[in-house]
């Protein structure tokens, strides 16, 4: 049994295979407590058998594997009440209004929150009264995560949480997630969701054929901090673009030859979707086509401007 206690998830070597499907490969994983960890990866990844074994839901074949302090598969008493679990569609007793629903499920905790406070946590006030199956897809979800947080988890899980949501729905959902994290709830999100998974996660763990493929924060995965930035802008009206490292040094140049204000300036760094599409093996970004030699590539000029800021900015 695991012991420790300073990471509210450890997972060592962990597999899981179903008959010749391996579904999860030599899986390590660390989540330390207060965090919020987002699982990203394609279709058959593995990332919900990985949610799943460390709910305690599934068995793994092997490995390592401990959940606040305890190992999931033989789970101690009082164990699963610190955990909040927020499946990815969930139903029944939809004849239940949100108020009966809420009171309900508290029975399974031994110290479960206030029922009013939860449903005002999740916003769901005006419809206490309002059977489940007269919800809408986002206020359903709404009920998920209240059910979820009944019991007051220090863990909680949400597999893919916003799917089908408006982007309205999305922004009020991701508020309510991030005042529960600011409020020290552990969070393990599953998400297709790249924008979601920057706006929540501390840490992006991307799984490709059943193990990490990379694991950073969303601003460092894959290097992406370190990545070459475009920078963009318009000279009487033509656009130009250069790929540089130094970006600082180019829009300070550009600057000066301007006398002020770049026209249609834009510096961009490659997004989470690129670098994600580019681990798992996707690579969208165009390529660089003409290298200054200074650090900086020139994309795309127009024929008719051979000596403009284009070049002499990156020197
Ligand atoms: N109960 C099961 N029986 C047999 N194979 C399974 C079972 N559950 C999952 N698999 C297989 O294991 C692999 C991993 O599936 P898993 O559901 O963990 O992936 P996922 O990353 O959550 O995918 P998605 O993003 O589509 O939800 C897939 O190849 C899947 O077909």
């Amino acid at each position: 049994m695991i012991t420790t206690t300073s990471q509210a998830v450890r997972v060592r070597g962990l597999r899981k295979a179903y008959g010749d499907v391996t579904a999860v490969d030599a899986l390590d994983l660390d989540v330390d407590h207060g965090e919020v960890v987002a699982l990203l990866g394609p279709n058959g990844a593995g990332k919900t058998t990985t949610v799943e074994i460390l709910e305690g839901y599934r068995h793994r074949d092997s490995g390592e594997v401990g959940v606040l302090g305890a190992d999931p598969g033989r789970p101690e008493p009082g164990w699963r009440d610190r955990i909040g679990i927020v499946l990815q569609t969930s139903g029944g007793l939809d004849e239940l209004t949100v108020d009966e629903l809420v009171r309900h499920f508290r029975v399974y905790y031994p110290a479960p929150r206030d029922p009013d406070e939860v449903i005002a946590a999740v916003g769901l006030e005006s419809k206490r009264r309002a059977r489940a199956r007269h919800l809408s897809g986002g206020q359903r979800r709404r009920l998920d995560v209240a059910l979820g947080i009944l019991g007051s988890p220090d863990l909680l899980f949400l597999d893919e949480p916003t799917t089908g949501f408006d982007p309205e729905a999305r922004r009020e959902f991701w508020s309510l997630i991030s005042s529960l994290a600011d409020g020290g709830t552990t969070i393990i999100l599953t998400t297709h969701y790249l924008d979601e998974a920057e706006q929540l996660a501390d840490r992006v763990g991307i799984i490709t054929a059943g193990h990490i493929l990379a694991m950073d924060s969303p601003a460092r995965i894959g290097g992406r901090d370190r990545d070459d930035v475009v920078v963009r802008w318009l000279d009487e009206g033509e656009p130009h673009s250069a790929t540089t490292d130094r970006p600082t040094a180019l829009v300070t140049d550009l600057a000066a030859r301007f006398g002020g204000e770049v026209p249609g300036l834009s510096v961009d760094r490659p997004t989470l979707e690129d670098v994600y599409l580019r681990l798992i093996g996707h690579d969208t970004r165009p390529d660089t086509q003409h290298d200054t030699g200074t650090g900086g590539h020139v994309d795309e000029r127009p024929d008719d401007r051979s000596d403009g800021p284009t070049l002499e900015a990156t020197r």
